[in-house]
């Protein structure tokens, strides 16, 4: 399963790798950008075309390979620390190809960390470094219209805003290939927030050895392109020393969807989910139909007793039962409905709390979504009823009425590195409510009160745009339940419910209506090999 490294962590697996004796700073500085280079011709195979020039000391006249080449021409933009040092790398490798390379640095040479110093100086025996001079770069980028501009600028040790001479050249780049080495400058990798107003579009970005949280999150995958990633031989981690808790990983897989094929109904659960009223049942049914297509092996909907008939004729392999104003004790008295879903299409007033509440009391497992989240918003009392067993599935608008002081600290603006992020938010809000927290979009993060987070991220050839249409919330919460049901603990259900639903958008296609996730479950378990 994928990893997902903060900067501090990246910096940590670098440092204990070099001081291991293993690597050496100078080696995966080289790796790294050898790796751009590789990325840069596998994305653009056209640029690989053209006449191949001898390493070694070449000659420093500007444009001297300009008719050597194939006229590939690029502008490598360095910043003042490592970023800038693996900069300097693809200078010197994209020459070494007979390439036309321009290089500017924001800093000072002299004061360049060592690694990015030496590269510095070797690219010096091959070509010039211009200062840093916003008109003077953009006027070069357009003269000299260069197949590819590199971004060397700032990378994971970004912690402020970008001053304004860099962020005047970042956004003003012309249009066409940008490649971002590890990061869009601009970008907080910790976050995937802009710091301060500025930061590179890339085309494609390069990262090394794992992706960061900030090529995921928010503003990230939009700001990377297409994103890349290199090993740079740093080989697996031994996290035994680390908090498995600090580590948030890519939701991707199967958990225990199989089924025991000596199983019986009954051991895959009985899912209640509860409906509104009549002509207000579509939220319900969709999250039944859900539940049942993931496994449950019973679902029942509990309806009002006016909405007994419409229902009644829409739903089949879906038992109904009447669940009014006597409450929930008599269809829970049955021990083998062990996940209850409340919210969808469910209704705002004193029954559907009391229903709540009587759901939480219960301590079956339980999802929590739409009007039951609005519910638990206006109510300190049930909020303080949540526990382990529970999952909220709070969308942003949502997430902002439970927790407005969490979402606050989200809306301001990002000034410094790392900056708070959709990942400390749901983790803040996991924390608190005592429950598992799966806070939506396209970068959804699943959090547990123990601190444990994934990321279901719907991003780059995973992004399903399509999955933004009427009711797919509410069949993700039956999806969910149907998992609880199965016996899924309440963190597994959650992210295993979100990554099946992108799964079976993913399947479908555009034109896809919520109607058609549960249906397409059997097409993605098939894939699955289940
Ligand atoms: N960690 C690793 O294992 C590797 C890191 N490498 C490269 O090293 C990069 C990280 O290098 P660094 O930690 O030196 O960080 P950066 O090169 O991203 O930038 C750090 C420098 O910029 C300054 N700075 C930060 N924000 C600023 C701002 N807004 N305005 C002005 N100055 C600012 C810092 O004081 C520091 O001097 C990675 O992104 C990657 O490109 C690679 O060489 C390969 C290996
Ligand atoms: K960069």
């Amino acid at each position: 399963m994928t990893e997902l490294l903060t900067a501090a962590q990246m910096r940590a697996i670098e440092q204990a790798a070099i001081a291991s004796g293993t690597v050496t700073g100078l080696a995966l500085m080289e790796r790294a950008g050898a790796g751009v280079v590789k990325a840069i011709l596998a994305e653009w195979p056209e640029l690989a075309e053209g006449r191949q020039a001898s390493t070694g000391a070449l000659p420093r006249t500007p444009g001297y390979f300009r008719t050597e080449n194939a006229g590939r021409r690029a502008l490598v933009l360095c910043g003042p620390g490592n970023n800038g040092g693996d900069g300097f790398v693809v200078a010197r490798l994209l020459r070494a190809r007979g390439w036309e390379v321009r290089v500017h640095l924001y800093g000072d040479a002299a004061k360049l960390p060592p690694n990015a110093r030496a590269n510095h100086d070797r690219w010096r025996g091959m070509g010039d470094v211009s200062r840093w001079a916003a008109a003077s770069i953009l006027g070069q980028a357009e003269t000299m219209a260069p197949d590819v501009i590199v971004d060397a600028v700032f990378g994971t040790g970004l912690t402020r805003p970008l001053p304004p001479e860099v962020a005047a050249v970042m956004t003003a780049l012309p249009a066409g290939r940008r490649v971002a080495v590890d990061a869009p400058s601009g970008l907080c990798m910790d976050s995937g927030r802009v710091l301060g107003a500025a930061a590179v579009c890339a085309t494609l970005t390069v990262t090394f050895h794992a992706p960061k949280l900030g090529h995921v999150l928010a503003e990230g995958p939009f700001r990377c392109g297409v994103l890349r990633l290199v090993d740079i031989g740093l080989g697996p981690q031994d996290r035994a020393d680390r908090n498995a808790h600090a580590i948030v990983r890519l939701e991707e897989g199967t958990g225990q969807l199989f089924k025991d094929p000596h199983a019986h109904k009954f051991d895959h659960g009985h899912a209640l989910i509860l409906s509104g009223g009549p002509g207000r049942g579509g939220a319900a049914r969709l999250s039944a139909r859900a539940a049942l297509r993931v496994g449950a092996g019973l679902v029942t909907l509990g309806c009002p007793p006016d909405a007994m008939a419409e229902n009644a004729a829409r739903l089949d392999a879906i038992m109904l039962r009447q669940v009014g104003g006597e409450g929930l004790a008599q269809v829970l008295a049955d021990r083998r409905i062990n996940a209850l879903c409340l919210g969808p299409g469910f209704g705002l007033g004193a029954l559907q709390a009391r229903h709540v509440a009587e759901a939480l009391d219960s301590g079956r497992a339980l999802v929590l979504d739409a009007d039951a989240l609005t519910l638990l918003a206006r109510d300190a009392g049930l909020f303080a009823m949540l526990h382990a067993d529970c999952v909220l599935t709070p969308h942003a608008g949502e997430f902002t009425r439970l927790f407005p002081d969490i979402t606050a600290r989200l809306a301001k603006p990002a000034l410094g590195g790392p900056a708070f992020s959709k990942v400390d938010a749901a983790r803040a809000a996991a924390a608190r409510a005592g429950c598992v927290v799966l806070f939506k979009g396209p970068d959804t993060v699943i959090a547990a009160p123990s601190g444990a987070c994934r990321i279901n991220a719907a991003v780059y050839d995973r992004a399903v745009p399509w999955l933004a249409t009427a009711g797919s919330g509410d069949v993700l919460a039956g999806m969910i339940t149907g998992l609880l049901a199965r016996d899924f603990g309440a963190f597994e259900a959650a992210c295993t419910g979100a990554w099946l639903h992108v799964e079976a958008a993913r399947s479908f296609g555009p034109g896809l209506i919520a109607e058609d996730l549960p249906e397409e479950l059997p097409k993605v378990f098939r894939g699955l090999r289940l």
